[in-house]
């Protein structure tokens, strides 16, 4: 049973329940959090004008168990184990059933791309307060189900941005200059020199579908290699330098030597390049897409290749990817796969685009700030999927305060509510927001002893429109 549910507890009981909602701590000589307060004043405490922040120790660290798959980066590993969280690491991601195993146990997961958090995975995680994406995308997570059970969700919106956008001027040029054939032949002992249908990119139209972190990053790099940009969006941007937009994607189709997608997985980005596009788009030109496999129908673009249309291809992402490395990429992953890899200029990675050192440590220390944030002080800053609601610090000054955090259902009336529990105690600060049908509500309440805390506990969970409840001091 969730912890959220079991109120009618002992203190004992309380302590180890306290990953879900309520937690008290077990020890006040436990290991000191190195908690970064919301504005700074942890860091500045060793300056004598500024009043110390209070870490909250709301939990046994030690019993705050952390799963990481897909080999997140060693960096994210440190800061979360430096808390005394207990944290597993695995390289890869698991199949479902194995999923569903370990994340019953767990209160936070972090992943990557590749594992998929849906309702029927994410309804077994009875534990689960927060998933960390260590990546840009979040649509292999349910966000709805995970907001409508209070889980929040953080990812790295842009840290691993630059790292695609250089891979894809990388494979400009390669496809270009046909690069990938000319180094297979010279590998199989052949010299096969050639100028037939090998371009300067220069003076060449890039069309870059998507124009956001990565899109106009990639604007900036292939102006300044000498190419003319055109970008589609649904949302109406100004351009970097030169480029310009277009209003259809016909319209880009229709100029560009090469089209590069930056879209997320949306209902509207699945297939939006299939054999329609591929008809407008110019005899000769070139796709890339390291998006979404989902984004571009794969059997359209072989057939597109053999009949000359496009002259070359990019992939860096598929509809089916392995779960880690390996002898994997054959039909039994995606029926069309011996297909692609016998067709010539395409360059095909295994969903590499943000997997250099430099992203991949600044995502680890990033998400798992957020995680650490949250965990301890329940500050939703970045959060994909709730509100974003942060307080000043509680200070050291202040021993006899609790946070309390209310995560609810958007419903009129229970703002009222909470305060008529809340109202007997001094509020010192509170702020609520909310998103589609969901609010989060935080509030610092002083001279609070412990019996009060569960009672207002209690209370709390007792409203109809609880999803879930936390309290933090
Ligand atoms: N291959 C890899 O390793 C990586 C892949 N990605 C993928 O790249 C995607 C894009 O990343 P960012 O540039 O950071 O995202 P972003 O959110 O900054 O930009 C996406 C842009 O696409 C636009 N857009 C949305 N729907 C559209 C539609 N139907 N038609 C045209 N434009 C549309 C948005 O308005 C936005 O400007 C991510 O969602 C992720 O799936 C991200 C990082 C690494
Ligand atoms: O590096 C990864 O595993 C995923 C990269 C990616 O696709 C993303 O950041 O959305």
């Amino acid at each position: 049973m969730s912890s959220a549910r079991n109120i009618s507890v002992s203190q004992d009981d309380l302590i180890h329940q306290v990953s879900r909602s309520l937690g008290l701590s077990t020890s006040p000589a436990a290991p000191t959090h190195s908690t970064p307060s919301s504005f700074g004043y942890a860091t500045a405490a060793a300056n004598a004008n500024v009043t110390a922040s209070k870490h909250l120790k709301p939990f046994a660290t030690e019993d705050i168990k952390i799963l990481l798959l897909e080999n997140v980066n060693q960096t994210g590993r440190d800061i979360l184990a430096s808390q005394g969280y207990q944290v597993e690491f695995l390289k890869t991601s698991l199949p479902e059933d194995q999923l569903i195993q370990k994340i019953r146990d767990v209160h936070v997961i972090g992943i990557r791309s590749k594992t998929k958090l849906t309702a029927r995975v994410l309804q077994e995680a009875k534990n689960l307060i927060v998933i960390g994406c260590f990546c840009i995308g979040t649509n292999q997570v349910d966000l709805k189900y995970a907001a409508d059970h209070g889980i929040a969700v953080f990812n790295s919106p842009f840290s691993n941005s630059r790292s695609v956008a250089e891979l894809i001027i990388g494979e400009i040029i390669a496809l270009a200059r046909q690069l990938g054939d000319r180094s297979n032949e010279m590998h199989a002992g052949t010299w096969n020199k050639v100028s037939n249908k090998c371009w300067e990119v220069r003076g060449k139209t890039l069309g870059i579908i998507g124009y956001g972190h990565i899109g106009s990053q990639l604007s900036v790099l292939a102006e300044a290699m000498g190419m003319s940009v055109v970008y589609y969006d649904v949302v109406n941007l100004m351009g970097l330098g030169t480029s310009r937009q277009v209003d259809t994607l016909e319209d880009l189709l229709g100029q560009a030597d090469f089209v590069t997608c930056h879209v997320p997985e949306l209902p509207e980005t699945v297939k939006m390049i299939g054999q329609q596009q591929f008809e407008q788009m110019k005899t000769g030109s070139y796709l890339i897409n390291a998006s979404r496999g989902s984004v571009v129908d794969i059997p359209a673009l072989i057939q597109a290749m053999r009949s000359g249309k496009v002259a070359g291809a990019a992939l860096d992402v598929y509809p089916n990817e392995p779960a880690g490395n390996g002898d994997y990429f054959h039909n039994d992953l995606n029926t069309w796969a011996n297909d692609l890899r016998s067709l010539k200029n395409i360059i095909l990675t295994p969903h590499i685009g943000g997997s250099t050192e430099e992203a991949q440590s600044a995502i680890g220390i990033e998400v798992s700030q957020a995680l650490v944030k949250y965990v301890n002080e329940g500050i939703t800053l970045g959060a994909c999927n709730m509100p974003e609601v942060n307080l000043r610090s509680l200070t050291i000054d202040e021993p006899d305060h609790a946070r309390v955090i209310y995560i609810h259902q958007n419903v009129p009336g229970v703002l009222r509510r909470v305060n008529e529990i809340l109202g007997d105690h001094n509020v010192d600060k509170q702020m609520t927001d909310s998103k589609g049908d969901v609010a989060y509500l935080m509030a610092d309440i002083s001279n609070v002893d412990t019996p009060t805390i569960k009672d207002l506990y209690s209370r709390l969970e007792s409203l109809s429109s609880r999803i879930m409840t936390r309290i933090l001091y």
